[in-house]
């Protein structure tokens, strides 16, 4: 009897839900005239797709284009944090045979490349931190599993806001002090909530390994993340280098932009995190790399021979066309605000994915991925013309570098978020230290002058 009412119930929800889902639709549609005649910057986009200029910054730089007669100018895309090049970057911890996460996060928050003796002060600061508090873990982590580790992560990062016995200071001194405990344990966090999803909802064996100290970021998330602790150099190395590339991209991108307008009302360092990691949940940020996987296996599912080019051609264009996949339009792994020509960080992760796909037998996979990239470009050319530039963006081979490492795809995003903690937290302080202005746009209102109804008046 109580079900058959719950039923009924729900049938009447249901009705009421629809209802109001429809006024919701009719009632917040603004016409799409009015963004253009009161000249409004959707997206906080110019005319030629350029960014509105809203911020400075001295701590990443993305570059994809030349601005020439107003126009863009596509170019190979360059990144550098501090202004020294990525690729510069990765070689010189390559060369030295080290890992080279902990150095650029020292290097994005301190503005200075760090000597020896200061990475390994880091290294220990970093190591020291990398526990959860007291119960944390049983309390927070294991008691209430969630299916989505960034939601997980969110919500972990609130609650050590209760943990902080001086959490609403914003002095730089405290704010690098919680910075550096999340940078630590971020990995912790993601590892364990992960151990807690896949116990929880998918019936596997529990098991909580402490972090370790004296090996790194990276190290530390494969140790606890596998049973029995045990992962390659390679393996180590490739993870080190995805986090290296993952760890800043200048302030405009949505999650740090996030992070600067959070943190420009003077909140507190869990709240400004927390937020910024929402924003790269999204499938068109950060959440991008597991849609790619999803899209990947879609494709697999729907196209009869994935080596038949015209075939995953026809396939592209029907997703393109929103008649496949999750029917939105998007390829995902492709695209991006700035650049345009490519995006230095896939270019990097498309080498690695190849020396990966070598090594393990995949190179049939790696095709498909690079075919998807190089018949997007073919499409959006007949699309939309020889002046639309696109490439791959970072998050169309993560994926797969992670697959090669049998990195489960629900750590893809959170391991994005690992690494830009370290990006994001440098904002916030750039944001506290520079610019104490509170962030505060205009949106005009369209709406007409309506008079209140007495609610039994209403019809
Ligand atoms: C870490 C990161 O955040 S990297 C980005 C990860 N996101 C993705 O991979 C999702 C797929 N890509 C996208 O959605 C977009 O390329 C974004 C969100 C990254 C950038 O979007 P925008 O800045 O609007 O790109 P841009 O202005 O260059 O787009 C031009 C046109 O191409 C379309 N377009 C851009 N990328 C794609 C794509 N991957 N698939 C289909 N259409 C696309 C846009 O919708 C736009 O169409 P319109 O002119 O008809 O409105
Ligand atoms: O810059 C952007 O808009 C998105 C991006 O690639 C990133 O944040 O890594």
């Amino acid at each position: 009897m109580i079900k058959e009412v719950n039923k009924f119930n729900e049938h009447k929800d249901n009705a009421i839900l629809e209802f109001l889902a429809d006024l919701a639709l009719k009632n917040n549609l603004i016409n799409p005239e009015f963004y253009e005649m009161y000249n409004v910057k959707r997206g906080l986009r110019n005319k030629n797709g350029t960014g509105v200029l809203v911020g400075l910054t001295d701590i990443g730089s993305v570059e994809g284009y030349i601005l020439k007669d107003n126009k863009k100018i596509p170019m190979d895309g360059q990144l550098f944090y501090r202004g020294i090049n990525i690729k510069d970057i990765v070689t010189g911890f390559q060369n030295e045979n080290r890992p080279g996460y902990e150095e650029v996060a020292y290097l994005l928050l301190f503005g200075k490349l760090p000597t020896k003796n200061e990475l390994a002060d880091f290294n220990n600061l970093l190591d020291e931190s990398r526990h959860l508090p007291h119960s944390f873990t049983e309390n927070m982590i294991l008691k209430i599993p969630s299916k989505n580790i960034m939601n997980k992560l969110q919500r972990s990062i609130l609650v050590l806001y209760s943990h902080d016995e001086n959490p609403d200071d914003i002095s730089v001194k405290n704010v690098l002090r919680q910075s550096i405990e999340l940078i630590a344990r971020f990995p912790t966090i993601i590892s364990y909530g992960y151990q807690a999803k896949t116990h929880n909802f998918d019936n596997k064996s529990l098991f909580i390994h402490s972090p370790k100290a004296g090996i790194g970021t990276a190290e530390n998330i494969l140790y606890m993340t596998r049973a029995n602790n045990q992962y390659t150099k390679t393996e180590a190395e490739t993870l080190d280098l995805a986090l290296v590339l993952h760890a800043e991209h200048g302030g405009g991108n949505n999650s740090a932009f996030a992070t600067h307008v959070v943190s420009s009302s003077g909140t507190d360092t869990y709240s400004a995190i927390a937020a910024a990691v929402g924003s790269l949940k999204g499938h068109k940020h950060g959440g991008a790399n597991i849609m790619v996987r999803e899209m990947i296996l879609d494709i697999k599912e729907n196209v009869s021979n994935i080596n038949d080019i015209g075939k995953l051609k026809d396939y592209l264009l029907k997703i393109l066309r929103k008649e496949a996949f999750n029917k939105e339009g998007l390829i995902y792994g492709m695209g991006h605000a700035v650049y345009t020509k490519s995006d230095p960080r896939a270019v990097l992760l498309k080498d690695k994915a190849f020396e990966l796909a070598v090594e393990k037998d995949a190179v049939d996979e790696f095709n498909l991925y690079k075919n998807i990239e190089e018949l997007t470009i073919e499409l959006f050319k007949e699309i939309k013309g020889e002046n639309v530039v696109i490439s791959a963006n970072v998050d169309l081979y993560s994926g797969f570098v992670y697959e090669m490492l049998n990195i489960p795809k629900e750590l893809y995003t959170p391991l994005f978020a690992t690494a830009r903690v370290a990006g994001w937290c440098a904002h916030r302080i750039e944001q506290i230290v520079s610019d104490q202005k509170i962030i505060r746009p205009a949106y005009k209102s369209v709406s007409h002058k309506n008079e209140y109804i007495p609610l039994c008046e209403r019809k």
